[in-house]
């Protein structure tokens, strides 16, 4: 099976990029809908609320790197409702947390997520509870997506359904060997409501995208880093003694991108937010304002008194 390789980002994404920067400027939440689409959070919150089972788990680490934990292992890690409403709640906590740079998505017992709970899903098969889910889960989503964290989806086992679109949720995506990530939604009569279509397009662009979706592929980590799907993947030595855990090799990995001050790795995934979701010109006025509030802040003024020092001691000895 042959699928292109990845054409420039700005080329793939600018079709869509207007329907974002909309929602963008409208949404200061970072939410997509509100009541003016007839949405309600609380009373979709309520209804998701009976359907229980499992956990988000949260985990935030002095590194500045917190782990984010889809825990339903009975259920291959599915969406019950109670998660939906917990990942909703956890998603607040990361927005508010001050000294975060960066977050791992993962699932528990080395697989990732099987998309929604299949009984929760047939207790809302009506329309009305089906879109209330999708809007809920779009917004949540749509907040993770922007959250001022880098963000990576850690994909061991398998990523199905909704739970393949929550990993293109996450700013990169690493997978394990022998992993898999697959858009189900055809085999199931539907396609993808949490979003996963109009982000997988930005991501590998529409021709790839047609095809994930329209052919459910399987995709490995190897035809995933092929079509641009996926950033990296780790090859976990059994042999080895001291052989790192997925998790270990996936935060080695991010810690790579947030090394530095929290405020300015935020400002920097501000300001490639802005540039992947705005127009040109509001991009443009966004990074300015984002450049601001670094310009002259604590961090730079460090960094110049070091360059100086430096200068001043490499003086002495030229
Ligand atoms: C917009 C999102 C979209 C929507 O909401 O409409 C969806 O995400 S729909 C759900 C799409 N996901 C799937 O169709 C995946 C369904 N599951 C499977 O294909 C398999 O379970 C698989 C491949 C994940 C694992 O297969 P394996 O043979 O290794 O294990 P089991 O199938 O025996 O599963 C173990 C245990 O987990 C239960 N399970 C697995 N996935 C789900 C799920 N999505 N919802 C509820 N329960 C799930 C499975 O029933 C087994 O339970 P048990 O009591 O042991 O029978």
């Amino acid at each position: 099976m042959v699928l292109s390789a990845p054409r420039p980002r700005f080329l793939r994404s600018i079709s869509c990029l207007g329907f974002w920067a909309r929602q963008l400027q409208q949404q200061s939440s970072g939410s997509v809908y509100s009541s003016i689409h007839g949405f309600s959070q609380e009373e979709i919150k309520e209804k998701l609320q009976a359907f229980p089972g499992g956990s988000i788990d949260l985990l935030k680490q002095d590194s500045g790197i917190a782990v984010l934990t889809i825990n339903n292992p009975h259920r291959m890690n599915a969406f019950s409702g109670t998660m939906m409403v917990d990942l909703e709640e956890k998603v607040t906590q990361l927005e508010n947390w001050t000294d975060g740079k960066g977050v791992i998505v993962q699932g528990a017992a080395q697989t990732f997520c099987s998309g929604s709970d299949l009984n929760a899903v047939r207790a809302m098969s009506n329309s009305q509870d089906g879109m209330k889910m999708c809007m809920f889960m779009q917004n949540t989503l749509t907040r993770l997506l922007r959250l001022p964290l880098i963000s990576v989806a850690l994909v061991e086992g398998k990523a199905l359904g909704g739970g393949a679109e929550l990993t293109t949720a996450c700013d990169f995506r690493l997978m394990a060997s022998g992993s898999v990530i697959q858009f189900v939604h055809k085999h199931m009569g539907l396609v993808p409501g949490w979003g996963g279509a109009a982000r997988l397009v930005g991501i590998v662009g529409s021709r790839n995208a047609l095809k994930l979706l329209g052919g459910a592929i399987k995709v490995d980590s190897e035809l995933g880093v092929h079509v641009g799907l996926v950033d990296g993947v780790l090859k976990v030595d059994q042999e080895s003694e001291r052989a790192e855990t997925s998790l270990q090799h996936a935060e080695s990995w991010l810690s790579q991108y947030t090394k530095g001050p929290a405020p300015v790795i935020k400002a920097v995934k501000k300001v490639v937010l802005s540039g992947r979701e705005l127009p040109l010109s509001d991009a443009l006025r966004t990074e300015k304002d984002i450049f601001g509030t670094v310009w002259g802040g604590p961090a730079n003024l460090q960094a110049l008194a070091e360059q100086i020092q430096t200068q001043v001691t490499l003086s002495e000895f030229l």
